[in-house]
């Protein structure tokens, strides 16, 4: 039987954007500019050690210095602030990453705002936030990015179609709700306290899965046809969709791994670029 179902391969859409970067990189070194991020994990969390050490490798394989800064679990806000702005201060620097989560006791929206809009290349900060809604980031989060980007390479239309977004957080639901929103799309935000959840979900042509829990969205809450991306990074590499279940009556669809995972790593490398670019011009 044939099938024009299509798997949104992350990894591929990954390898070409690593093309683009790896000459514009060459371009930077030609001219003495070495690209820097400077990642920063806070406490012990295995999984957000495994993210850091993955954009570490990804700058690596790219050329692009990376800068790792690991911080106790008892740091305090004040503390974190302050390693933060020696980043912010430090012309090597063209990018900054605080990894999510934080412990509980840090003020993460502080610290997150603590880091300079000029190198904010995870679109965390409350600014880039808001430009982002009015669709003149010039980092948007980068998950939410990564999302458009597989759409778009993918050919998948925008315009005129119902998204349904399942979760709202700032770094993932809200922004690309927003992104969306700014495409044309019908926007549909879901969230712990939506009601038939499963029935706002059927009614979607794309749905975007960004809710945090492993295999939440089931086969059968998905219209046939419908585009499902799946955003999720649970414990044990796995997503928010039930792939399997899914897959039958989407049109296309995310793997987890392999499908947002590596795009969102390729943009915020490819913003630290755009960054080096833009901070050695202004210097
Ligand atoms: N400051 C931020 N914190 C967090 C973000 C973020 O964008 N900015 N996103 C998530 C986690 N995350 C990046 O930090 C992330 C999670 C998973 C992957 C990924 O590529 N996963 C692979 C599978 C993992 C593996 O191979 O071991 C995949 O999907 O193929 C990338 C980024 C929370 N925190």
């Amino acid at each position: 039987m044939s099938t024009d179902k299509l798997i949104l391969n992350g990894q591929t859409v990954a390898d070409f954007m690593k093309e683009d970067m790896a000459s514009k990189v060459a371009i930077l070194k030609e001219k003495g500019i070495q690209p820097c991020l400077a990642t920063i994990l806070v406490g012990d969390d295995p999984s957000s050690a495994t993210y850091v050490r993955m954009k570490g490798n990804a700058c690596a394989r790219l050329g692009v210095h990376s800068i790792k800064v690991v911080l106790s679990a008892d740091t305090s806000t004040d503390e974190l602030i302050q390693e933060i702005n020696k980043l912010n201060e430090d012309p090597s620097v063209h990018g900054i990453l605080l990894q999510h989560p934080v412990p509980n006791h840090i003020d993460e929206r502080a610290a997150f705002d603590a880091i300079s809009i000029e190198k904010d290349v995870d679109g965390v900060t409350t600014l880039g936030f808001a430009l982002n809604a009015f669709g003149e980031a010039e980092f948007p989060s980068c998950t939410p990015q990564a999302i458009m980007r597989i759409l778009d390479f993918y050919n998948i239309q925008i315009e005129g179609k119902h998204a349904v977004v399942i979760g709202r957080s700032p770094i993932l639901g809200k922004p690309v709700s927003a992104m969306l929103l700014n495409r044309n799309a019908t926007v549909t935000t879901c969230h712990s306290k939506t009601v038939n959840l499963e029935e706002i979900v059927k009614l979607g042509d794309i749905i975007i899965a960004a809710v945090g829990k492993p295999l939440f969205v089931k086969g059968d809450w998905i219209k046939p046809g419908a585009v499902v991306i799946d955003a999720g990074y649970n414990k044990g590499n796995v997503g928010d969709v039930d792939y399997e279940a899914c897959f039958v009556p989407s049109s296309a669809i995310t793997p987890v791994p392999g499908g947002v995972g590596p795009v969102t790593i390729a943009t915020l490398i490819e913003h630290t670029i755009k960054s080096a670019y833009k901070l050695s011009e202004n210097a």
